[in-house]
């Protein structure tokens, strides 16, 4: 079993747009302890299965955990298949990069399973094939992620808190959101100030430089996204942002004594709801 946990984005910034039609992107990423589990189990004719009991997660060459075992056996000529069974906890199209947690847990696994003696960096390098945050998710903790998003840069774990997650029952579209970004017209978030926050175990900093270049844009896509983010705030987080391309909204709280609250006032507006804390270190080599 290998677990694949969600990310958040504490900050994100786009920089511009590239030539090859993705943008150039500033991300502090950290994962939180809300994971999808993923089983993994030999196929001895060299078939690749996947097996959801999530409606919303394909089940065919489509899954982004299909696509990573599908490249591992062509690249290094395996001849074995894979059955992957995926427990989905994390929302499906959410921000919170479910779909490339699992395909970067698969790598993980497979690496073992299959005995391919891989680094990290290396399974990281072929994440990136995959999708621009799978090679985060191959590391997990907290980075910098910069370039289309997979150049990673590892950074020390965030000051202690608890994540509160609100999903609203919308799926977004990664490349819509891009798609509708208006880079001449960004408000840009100070990428230095949040990696200096973290390395100075500065909460109310880190709550201070909180800031997501795509926010703007989803909002407009979708007014309940910043309905969200009011009632956040109206119960108490300290600070609160929405992740990635959205549509899930995150609050922090430092103390314990405040998640029930915000959680409990969440729960009358979402049907998902989350109260997790920040993961500390790095995943393991699995
Ligand atoms: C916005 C972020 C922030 O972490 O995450 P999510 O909201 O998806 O979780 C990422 O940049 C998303 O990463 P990921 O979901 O892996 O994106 P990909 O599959 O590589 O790309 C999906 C589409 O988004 C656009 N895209 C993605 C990354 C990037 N740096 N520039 C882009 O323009 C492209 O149009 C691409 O076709
Ligand atoms: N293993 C998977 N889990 C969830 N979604 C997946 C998976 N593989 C492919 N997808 C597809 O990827 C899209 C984005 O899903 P996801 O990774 O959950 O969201 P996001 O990119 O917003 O973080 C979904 O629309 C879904 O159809």
């Amino acid at each position: 079993m290998v677990k694949a946990p969600a990310k958040i984005n504490l900050s994100l910034d786009v920089l511009g747009k590239r030539p090859d039609g993705f943008h150039e992107v500033e991300m502090v990423m950290t994962t939180v302890d809300l994971a999808d589990r993923i089983e993994l189990e030999i196929v001895r004719d060299g078939s690749i299965y996947i097996l959801s009991h999530d409606r919303f997660v394909p089940g065919d060459h489509r899954n982004l955990a299909y696509k990573a075992a599908d490249l591992l056996q062509r690249r290094f000529k395996v001849k074995e298949g894979v059955a992957i069974t995926i427990h989905k906890q994390i929302p499906v199209a959410a921000g919170l990069a479910g779909g490339s947690s699992d395909a970067a847990a698969t790598l993980r696994g497979l690496n073992r399973l299959w005995s391919l003696n891989l680094t990290m960096d290396e399974l990281a390098e072929i994440g990136s094939e995959i999708g621009s945050d799978v090679s985060f998710c191959v590391y997990g903790g907290t980075a910098l992620a910069t370039g289309r998003g997979e150049i990673i840069q590892e950074l020390p774990c965030p000051p202690k808190c608890w994540v509160i997650l609100a999903k609203p029952s919308i799926g977004v579209s990664t490349a819509d959101v891009y798609r509708n970004l208006k880079t001449d017209r960004i408000e840009h978030p100070n990428t230095k100030a949040m990696v200096q926050a973290i390395h100075n175990q500065d909460f109310k900093a880190m709550c201070a430089n909180l800031g997501n270049a795509l926010e703007a844009v989803t909002l407009n896509m979708h007014p309940e996204v910043a309905h969200i983010k009011d009632q956040m705030e109206r119960f108490g987080a300290d600070a609160v942002l929405m992740s990635g391309s959205g549509p899930t909204v995150f609050g922090i709280v430092e103390y314990e004594s405040k998640v029930q609250r915000v959680y409990n006032g969440l729960r009358g507006f979402c049907d998902q709801v989350f109260a997790v804390r920040l993961l500390g270190g790095r995943n393991p080599l699995a």
